[in-house]
């Protein structure tokens, strides 16, 4: 072998509900906004996204009108073709409610600039957080290239609701908008991104009264919801934009052990697999971090029951079931850590490279420097894990 380079279509009722409730979600948002006290729970604004996402405009569009641009929005994208299984029916079923078609909102509170043309998608009704944003890049020079998807899975312990989609930005802007030659030959080869948002487990330190707080952003999930909502959310984008299907999947921390569950959950949920994973200060075996750090047990268990923790480690399968997805094609796999990672021993890391000891497929270590969140913050560390993904998957593809 070559060496490397160092469930069909929703009743009427059911859309009809998921108006009313994504309707209800709005006026909520504009009357809350008028009080001044947007997403204000007893603890503080609770989520990073919501605060910084204007999901309608200027915030002094009226109730009916924004039911109205609701309505049309949905209506506008009603063309897009509903999902539909090909081949054997499917053994995987969402725990979430799919929409028949997605709501699209400008992510304009990020000002002019590369966000500008953000936007985001709601894969599910049940939940805020059932959503994705999106950005494709205007290109200057028509590439040559083949171009890859990159889409982002944040961590935060499966409960943090200041991480969340938004944490792909400043990796974003430091690829999109860097002058150097490394930055520019690698968006060359980046055709768009998605970054994932998925219902989050409840936080001690931002207590939501279920009695104020409406439903659809209460952080109440428990697994399998955070994988099942990654599955719908992969499911939404590859019908969406089927570009979108040529993909680089990274994930950080707990983003990591779903980047790495979503391949093995792929073909169940008919999705086309990754051409790579870059799992990024990663989880991949929670049994041995509860032996590393025994505190962490009451982290895991405020997402998941105890039965859960090894299906949910992915050092805990064999590099075959990978492979049974991945079939024969190419398939790179980069796991990316830092030393310095005061919250994810390296334990994790060497666990997870263990698995595809002496596979087929093409598996690299990648040592990063800085602290845990350091990594995605702005010290461009995710970067040089993109990086190495898409050069390995450049040279795979390469004849
Ligand atoms: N900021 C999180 C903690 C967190 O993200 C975390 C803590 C220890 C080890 C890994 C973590 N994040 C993984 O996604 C919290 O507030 O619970």
């Amino acid at each position: 072998m070559r060496q490397p380079p160092t469930s069909s279509r929703n009743s009427a009722s059911k859309l009809g509900s998921a108006f009313k409730r994504v309707g209800r979600y709005l006026k909520d948002q504009a009357e809350e906004q008028s009080h001044s006290a947007l997403y204000l729970s007893p603890a503080g604004r609770i989520s990073q996204h919501q605060r910084n996402t204007n999901w309608y405009g200027n915030g002094e569009t009226s109730n009916q009108d924004l039911s109205d641009q609701l309505v049309q929005k949905l209506t506008r994208v009603n063309h897009v073709p509903p999902y539909r299984f090909s081949g054997s029916p499917p053994t995987y079923s969402p725990t979430a409610t799919p929409l028949s078609s997605s709501t699209m909102a400008t992510n304009s509170a990020s000002g002019p600039g590369i966000f500008q043309n953000m936007v985001r998608h709601q894969y599910a009704s049940d939940n805020i957080l059932q959503s994705y944003d999106v950005l494709k890049p205007q290109r200057q020079n028509s590439h040559t290239n083949r171009m890859h998807w990159v889409v982002f899975i944040h961590g935060g312990y499966f409960r943090d609701p200041k991480v969340d989609s938004t944490s792909f930005k400043p990796t974003i802007s430091l690829i999109e908008e860097s002058q150097s030659q490394t930055a520019s030959t690698l968006h060359s080869r980046i055709s768009g991104y998605a970054s994932l948002n998925y219902r989050l487990a409840p936080h001690p330190a931002y207590p939501q009264d279920p009695k104020t707080t409406p439903s659809y952003t209460l952080n109440t999930s428990r697994w399998p919801n955070q994988l099942d909502d990654v599955m719908a959310g992969l499911q939404h984008l590859q019908r969406t934009y089927p570009d979108s299907k040529d993909y680089i999947l990274v994930g950080h921390s707990v983003g990591a052990t779903l980047a790495f569950l979503a391949v093995l959950k792929a073909s169940e949920a008919g999705i086309t697999t990754p051409r790579a994973v870059a799992g990024v200060s990663g989880i991949y075996d929670y049994p041995a971090i509860h032996k590393s750090n025994p505190d962490y047990e009451a982290l895991t268990n405020n997402a998941m029951d105890t039965k859960y923790y090894e299906e949910a480690s992915p050092a805990l399968y064999s590099a075959d079931q990978y492979e049974e997805q991945w079939h024969q094609e190419k398939r790179v796999i980069v796991i990316a850590h830092s030393r310095d990672d005061e919250l994810v021993v390296w334990d994790q890391p060497e666990g997870m490279m263990k698995v595809f000891e002496g596979d087929g497929l093409t598996s690299e270590l990648v040592e990063l420097k800085g602290k845990h969140n350091e990594i995605w913050e702005q010290s461009g560390e995710l970067v040089k894990a993109i990086e190495k993904a898409v050069e390995l998957v450049v040279w795979m593809i390469s004849p």
